[in-house]
């Protein structure tokens, strides 16, 4: 019988020197650092140019890589005409997907497939999903849109350009630390993705746009807003242990944990919860923590031995709501980290391309004749 690889799971299909999951081990690096230790020292814009090139910066090329960046963020006027006229109530990773992909229309070199033309359009896009993932959370919540500022840091601007204020240090320390651990993730599905499309050839602004569509979907990068849709539903901690132990009776899927390769704890998760709970004991628990906290022990309890353990999108979203961001917002906030691991992928995979083209076994029917539409039944 032919071995079908549901889910494409344990499927080799290329090469990457960028990122190492040992999911056994609940271990991740990036260019063979532990996340811990991108998380303590690093920056969003240092992970981006060590994916893109595969190598840490030195000191001037680091420096030349912020001012790009920097340089790179205003959008063009149009299409801040045209993310202003979406209709609010929209989803904000459609209005994402739309956008990016309004975006490629003004970008001169959206049709260049060369590595060099890859690796400018990515510059543009790390820089810009920021500016357009703010534009759209403030026309979802009916505010002008706040025009980026060159002075701060990537998370520093986007904070600012999200609330109209300028955020404290802490504030834009940890909204970095979240952009670094959500930077990139191996071969999960929106990477895929965006190599799939990019397999063919296509341009980088497709590669992307499809990768937001993957990213979407509750069982992936959408599962940050799910979980927060749960501690919604649960209301108050002394609800927590009786909501997930009567899912998990019903086997219900639980959002936030489980992982196709982690079957122990998701390290970024970890790093998660430390910074949730630090700002819990610092301005007393919230109830989202609290309710968390239980949910975890109940859920390692009774799913541990079979592997399911707390993933990235589990704690990630106390941390945003702690920095005053709403859930609709948390996707897209998945997406402009995500966007430099896609990108760094899809110039890897180029220099080695092959068309993407798995296949299935075919169950239908064999031997039929056409049959013509006034002698069918
Ligand atoms: C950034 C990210 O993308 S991280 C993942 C974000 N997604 C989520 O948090 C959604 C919830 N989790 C899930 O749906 C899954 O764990 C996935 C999709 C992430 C990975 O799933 P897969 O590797 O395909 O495992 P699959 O869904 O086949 O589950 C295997 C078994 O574990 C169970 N299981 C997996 N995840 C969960 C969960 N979250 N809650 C309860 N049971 C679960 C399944 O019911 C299944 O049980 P069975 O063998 O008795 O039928
Ligand atoms: O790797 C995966 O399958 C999902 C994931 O955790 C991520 O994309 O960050």
């Amino acid at each position: 019988m032919t071995e079908i690889a549901k889910g494409l799971e344990g499927v080799l299909f290329t090469e990457s020197k960028l990122t190492f999951i040992d999911g056994a081990q609940g271990i991740l690096t990036h260019l063979g650092i532990p996340i811990q230790e991108w998380a303590e020292n690093s920056t969003f814009e240092e992970l981006s140019f060590a994916l893109l090139h595969a190598k840490l910066p030195s000191a001037a090329e680091l420096a030349k890589f912020d001012a790009e960046l920097r340089a790179n963020r205003e959008i063009p006027a149009e299409l801040i005409k045209e993310i202003s006229s979406f209709p609010p109530a929209a989803n904000p990773m459609q209005m994402l997907r739309t956008a990016i992909s309004a975006l490629g229309l003004y970008d001169a070199q959206s049709e260049d497939t060369s590595e060099a033309a890859r690796y400018a359009i990515s510059v543009r896009l790390i820089a810009q999903f920021s500016t357009v993932s703010a534009a759209i959370a403030r026309v979802h919540n009916r505010q002008d849109i706040v025009a980026p500022r060159a002075d701060l840091t990537h998370a520093a601007n986007f904070l600012y350009m999200l609330s109209g204020k300028e955020p404290s240090a802490e504030q834009a320390k940890l909204f970095d630390i979240a952009l670094v651990l959500h930077a990139d993730h191996g071969m999960n599905a929106s990477t895929f993705t965006a190599i799939a499309t990019s397999s063919t050839l296509s341009d980088m602004y497709s590669c992307v746009v499809s990768a937001i569509g993957a990213l979407k979907g509750p069982l992936h990068g959408g599962a940050n807003e799910a979980v927060m849709d749960m501690l919604d539903e649960v209301g108050t901690p002394d609800k927590a242990a009786d909501y997930i132990t009567k899912k998990l009776d019903n086997k219900e899927k639980i959002m936030g944990v489980g992982h196709r390769v982690y079957k122990n704890f998701d390290p970024r998760s970890r790093v998660l919860r430390d910074y949730a709970e630090h700002v819990a004991n610092k301005e007393g628990k919230s109830n989202y923590y609290q309710i968390l906290e239980t949910i975890e022990k109940i859920v390692v309890d009774r799913m541990g031995s079979r592997g399911i353990y707390p993933n990235v999108d589990f704690y990630s979203g106390t941390v945003y709501s702690d920095l005053g961001i709403s859930k609709e917002f948390f996707t897209t906030i998945f997406a402009l980290a995500r966007v430099s691991g896609w990108c760094a992928s899809v110039i890897e995979y180029t220099r080695d391309n092959r068309l993407l083209r798995p296949d299935a076994v075919y169950t239908g029917a064999t031997d039929q004749h056409y049959v013509e539409l006034k002698d069918r039944q």
